[in-house]
């Protein structure tokens, strides 16, 4: 791993703020923790997006949070006073289903997968032609009951071809014992959507996506195939969308081990910790051989705009 050289420097006056949004063409945002904690939005989030595109500078959200479809990310920003295009946004959950279709080449119509997770990731599948199974199917919420539960009494679906597993917040026993006995199966691929072992909210810290796929890793001794951040498919799929020229990027985000290792490992110019998420200001500037120091860090993202204004 590219270590960031030298100590990452704290955005904390106007003129290293001035500096810092002088030197990158395109901004890639992470959400959660950068722009908003769960349905709340950070300080001057609206007003530094703003700011950068009255700057002319290019947007791009990477989010590891595959709950929501892209399309439903822009309703949520949208409820936040922000215009975002759904080209503009890539989640854990579009790259899953990107990696099913382009990686495995699993065959629309023919291949099901079965989901552990929420709304985000069937939408992005079934947008590509795959109909998926489990996912947030209500009867999926009723105790588990191996002689009952609709999903083993009549067998399980050959059709299935994949596990895709993320964050789940209705997680329950009978999701977790269904989404087994498909990774049971050899012939069954077993795709992650993200490796984030927390999930940070205005007042708590919950239970991430990687904290449940590791225990169906765990159980059904298999490792799955992780696609969100710091993944790098993800971002070479991003660069070459929109061509960009990685030196003139940045990388904003709220968690070292995935963010930053995905924007210092994608050879991007820069790297902005917030500390408005998971990490804190002595993990930010500790050396550690699990995840790269940033380039630059804040206390939070809004802060660049009321330092330059
Ligand atoms: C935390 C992560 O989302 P992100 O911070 O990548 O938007 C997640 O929701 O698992
Ligand atoms: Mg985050």
């Amino acid at each position: 791993m590219t270590a960031q050289k030298g100590a990452p420097v704290k955005v904390t006056s106007k003129e290293i703020a001035q500096e810092f949004l002088d030197r990158y063409d395109t901004f890639l945002f992470d959400c959660d923790g950068v722009l908003w904690l769960g349905s709340h939005a950070l300080p001057y989030t609206q007003e530094i997006l703003n700011l950068l595109k009255r700057l002319g500078k290019q947007l791009i959200f990477v989010t590891n949070n595959s709950t929501k479809s892209r399309l439903a990310y822009t309703k949520k920003f949208a409820s936040f006073g922000i215009d975002v295009k759904e080209e503009q946004i890539f989640t854990s959950g579009y790259a899953s289903a990107v990696y099913v279709r382009d990686f495995l080449k699993l065959q629309p119509g023919k291949d099901k997968v079965w989901v552990f997770g929420e709304s985000g990731i069937g939408e992005e599948l079934k947008l590509m032609g795959y109909e998926s199974l489990g996912g947030t199917d209500t009867r999926l919420d009723a105790p588990f009951n191996a002689a009952e539960s609709p999903f083993l009494v009549n067998g399980l679906d050959n059709d299935v071809s994949c596990v895709v597993a993320g964050l789940d917040t209705k997680v329950n026993y009978h999701r977790f014992a269904v989404t087994l006995q498909y990774l049971q199966k050899e012939s069954v691929h077993f795709v992650g959507t993200n490796v984030d072992s927390t999930f940070p909210q205005k007042s708590y810290t919950l239970p991430g996506a990687g904290s449940m796929i590791e225990s169906l890793a765990f159980s059904s001794n298999r490792r799955p195939s992780y696609c969100g951040k710091p993944n790098q498919n993800m971002l070479n799929s991003i660069i070459s969308t929109f061509n960009l020229d990685r030196s003139k990027c940045c990388m904003v985000g709220d968690r070292l081990n995935t963010d930053m290792k995905f924007g210092v490992e994608g050879g991007l110019g820069g790297t902005l910790l917030v500390l408005s998420g998971i990490e804190t200001e002595e993990r930010a500037l500790e050396i550690s051989p699990d995840y790269p120091r940033p380039k630059f860090y804040i206390d939070k993202l809004g802060d660049i705009y009321t330092l330059t204004q």
